[in-house]
C-alpha cells in the first residue's frame, strides 16, 4: 500500500546543528500517529518540514506518492492537507463562525461554506460562541476554531501540533474524542508532549530522539521500551 505521507533521508541542519538526521518515517492511509520525544528531540522541525514552513536539507517528503518536497504551503493544503500549528493561525478580529467560513469558502461555494460551517460549529460545540470575536476567547477556545478550520477543508491527512496546549482537563478530553472521531474520515498526525493525552488517542507512536526515530510502536510496548524510558527519565523525569 502507497503510505499517505512518507519522508525518506529527511535532513535540517541550522549551521552545524542537525535537529532531523535522516528521518525515514511512513503513515498509512487512515492512520492516527503520535510523535513524541524529549525537548529538542527534533519534533516540530520535522513538522515544520512536513507543513513546509521549513525546506529540507535534504531527503524527499511524498504525499500518496507525490514527492510534495519543495511545495508551498498552499499548495500542501490544497492537496488536502489540513495544518494546525502550535499557536493558533486565526484571525483574531474576527467571529468563530467567519474564521470557519473563510476557511470552509476555500473548498466549496457560499451556500456550501454556510452549510459546512453550521456542521462544524454544532460539531465542536462552538455554536454559543458563533458570533464572538476570536481574539477575546481563551486559548482553549482559539485551539478549537482553528480545529474548525481543519474540519471545514475536510482533509484526508491532518498534521496537529500540540493541539492541547493551553487546554483545561475538560478541554483535553473533548479534544481527544474530537481527535478520535477526525480519525474515522482522515489520517492525523499528532506531536504532543502530554503524555497521558498520547496514552488516550495513540495506536501508534514514533519517538524522535536527537533528530532521529528511536522506536516506533504501539503506546503499551513505547511506554515499557528501555531506551525510551532512558531518555526519558534522563531529561524530562516523566514517560
Ligand atoms: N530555528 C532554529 N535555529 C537553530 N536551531 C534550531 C532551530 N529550531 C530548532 N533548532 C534546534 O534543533 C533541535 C531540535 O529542535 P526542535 O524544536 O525541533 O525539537 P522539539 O522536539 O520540537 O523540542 P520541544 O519539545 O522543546 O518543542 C534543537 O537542538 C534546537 O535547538
Amino acid at each position: 500500500m502507497t503510505p499517505i505521507l512518507e519522508t525518506r533521508g529527511l535532513v535540517k541542519r541550522f549551521g552545524g546543528v542537525a535537529a532531523i538526521d535522516g528521518v525515514d518515517f511512513r503513515l498509512e492511509p487512515g492512520e492516527l500517529r503520535c510523535l513524541i520525544g524529549p525537548n529538542g528531540a527534533g519534533k516540530s522541525t520535522f513538522f515544520k518540514m512536513l507543513t513546509a514552513q521549513y525546506a529540507p536539507t535534504a531527503g524527499q517528503i511524498l504525499l500518496d506518492g507525490d514527492d510534495i518536497t519543495d511545495e508551498e504551503p498552499s499548495e500542501i493544503s490544497r492537496r488536502g492537507v489540513g495544518i494546525k500549528n502550535q499557536v493558533p493561525d486565526v484571525l483574531d478580529g474576527l467571529s468563530v463562525r467567519e474564521n470557519i467560513w473563510i476557511a470552509a469558502r476555500g473548498r466549496h461555494d457560499t451556500a456550501g461554506a454556510d452549510h459546512a460551517v453550521s456542521e462544524i460549529l454544532e460539531r465542536l460545540n462552538l455554536g454559543p460562541l458563533a458570533d464572538r470575536v476570536v481574539g477575546k476567547l481563551s486559548h482553549g477556545h482559539r485551539q478549537w476554531v482553528e480545529f474548525g478550520m481543519v474540519l471545514a477543508i475536510n482533509p484526508r491527512l491532518a498534521l496537529l501540533d500540540e493541539p492541547t496546549a493551553g487546554m483545561t482537563a475538560e478541554e483535553t478530553r473533548r479534544t481527544a474524542e474530537l481527535i478520535r472521531e477526525m480519525n474515522r474520515s482522515m489520517a492525523i498526525v499528532v506531536v504532543e508532549h502530554d503524555m497521558q493525552f498520547v496514552r488516550t488517542i495513540a495506536h501508534r507512536v514514533t519517538v524522535f530522539d536527537q533528530g532521529r526515530i528511536l522506536a516506533e510502536d504501539t503506546m503499551d510496548r513505547i511506554q515499557v521500551h528501555p531506551e525510551v524510558l532512558r531518555i526519558y527519565l534522563g531529561t524530562s523525569g516523566h514517560a
